[in-house]
């Protein structure tokens, strides 16, 4: 008989409600959700889950997880493990790898390593450059999440700045188009200013008038506009300004929507207040901005202007993150903490639990036509978390799982904590230890 777990009297939240109920799994899918359900067999898992809310396993849409080429910050396996630890269950990967993921070959070899040692269930994005157009149109969209375009420079050196090649790619791909947008030549202009001032030891501080809020503006303004000419579907990434946020429209239903954003959680929680005591810690590109700012995005969020949050996981080693400003990589460690942040953010009263499902679920299954994840519904795929929201831990360097062994959280305390999670009907985390080996799954989509 194929395996079954029974998850009793849990707190369910899905699709905008909360109600208390018990979920049958069967093999890798629910079966079942009632008010109350029997145990069918005795060997049946029965998880009590008095107390605790059940959630759809999160979806984080732009992650990077350096593999391959990069190993000495991070794996697939190790970074996949903490996700499932922090409660994220599928991840969408980017092409900023050595070699970077930018031909047909190089992609599918992420896909071979990921289905030898990902965890999590997975699908990558297809890297685009000033050079690789030919390559671009012969990708299949139903079988990569999508396009990643750096509009504006990052780790990687991936920057698409030929604007007759950027045209051509967003008249021409079918496939769904994420951006980072930050304008080359408003950074390039003051990082100068500021070089020749400080030399290399830039203080961080500087770094978002740096990577300034017109820099963020000029470049998704441009894409924007691009996108609404050509007809091209458009997700811009990591939106870290408030001006931004008033380029989306919050009318329209998520599935008709041919332009879209997402918010990471840096951007939501820290802002320039903290350079002084993370320092290159909190450096990303984009850079984490002003209260304004960050208000600005919780608002636009709650607003439905912007669509989905997600984390940038983006790690180095603290070695390489310690050195001076112009020679510390941006970028840093998130998956483990994301949701714990976010349910923070819930005891704050910012963000109901309701919002945080469709924010970092339900949204990324719909816009990137995600098959049977990101609900919990009879019939879909049994990924899920059980979240206890009261069990406060602090974030320390025995509990951090990354690969790079450093959090920008180190020293928080969140409230809530994740207590299991499933990864296709399999038990993949359990208070603290990792009671099955689970292999996630290659995504498919609803597309074509
Ligand atoms: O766009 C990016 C890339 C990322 C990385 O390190 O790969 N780090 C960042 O801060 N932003």
């Amino acid at each position: 008989m194929t395996k079954q777990v029974l998850i009793k009297n849990a707190n369910i939240v899905n699709e905008g409600k909360i109600f208390n109920g018990d979920v049958l799994i069967e093999g890798d899918r629910i079966v079942e959700i009632a008010e109350s359900i029997s145990s069918k067999s005795s060997d049946t898992k029965v998880i009590e889950a008095d107390g605790l809310y059940l959630l759809p396993g999160m979806i984080d849409d732009q992650v990077h997880f350096r593999e391959p080429g990069l190993t000495h910050k991070a794996t697939i396996e190790t970074e996949s493990k903490a996700a499932v630890a922090g409660g994220i269950t599928t991840f969408i990967e980017m092409p900023n790898t050595v070699p970077q993921a930018t031909t047909i070959e190089l992609l599918e070899e992420k896909f071979a390593r990921a289905a030898e040692t990902s965890w999590a269930n997975y699908s990558f994005m297809f890297g685009g450059t000033n050079h690789n157009l030919d390559e671009i149109l012969k990708v299949d969209e139903t079988k990569v999440a999508g396009l990643k375009l750096f509009l504006g420079s990052s780790t990687g050196d991936m920057l698409v700045d030929d604007l007759q090649v950027l045209e051509k790619i967003f008249s021409n791909t079918k496939l769904l188009i994420s951006a980072h947008c930050e304008d080359e030549t408003t950074i390039k202009n003051n990082l100068a200013k500021y070089k020749a001032q400080y030399g290399d030891d830039i203080p961080v501080a500087l770094h978002p008038i740096i990577r300034s809020e017109e820099a963020c503006y000029i470049s998704s303004s441009r894409a924007i506009e691009l996108a609404k000419k050509t007809g091209a579907r458009l997700h811009v990434f990591h939106l870290s300004t408030e001006k931004e946020t008033h380029l989306f429209d919050k009318k329209k239903k998520l599935a008709d929507k041919k332009i879209t954003a997402e918010v990471c959680i840096h951007h939501l929680w820290f802002t320039d207040e903290d350079y002084t005591s993370k320092g290159t810690k909190i450096k990303w590109n984009p850079a984490v901005k002003t209260q304004k700012d960050k208000d600005g995005l919780w608002k636009a969020l709650l607003e439905d202007r912007i669509d989905v949050i997600a984390t940038d996981h983006a790690p180095h080693t603290l070695e390489e993150k310690n050195q001076v400003y112009t020679k510390a990589p941006s970028g840093g460690p998130l998956v483990q903490h994301a949701l714990v942040a976010l349910l923070e953010m819930y005891h704050r009263e910012v963000i109901s639990l309701e919002k945080i499902v469709e924010k970092f679920a339900h949204n990324p299954a719909i816009l990137f036509d995600i098959k049977d994840r990101g609900y919990i519904r009879e019939g879909y795929k049994a990924d899920l978390v059980l979240v206890d929201l009261n069990a406060p831990w602090a974030v320390n360097k025995e509990n951090i799982l990354y690969h790079c062994g450093w959090s920008p959280f180190e020293g928080t305390t969140f409230k809530s904590r994740v207590r299991y999670t499933f990864i296709n009907g399999v038990l993949a985390f359990e208070n603290g230890k990792f009671p099955n080996r689970t292999h996630g799954e290659r995504l498919t989509f609803n597309r074509g």
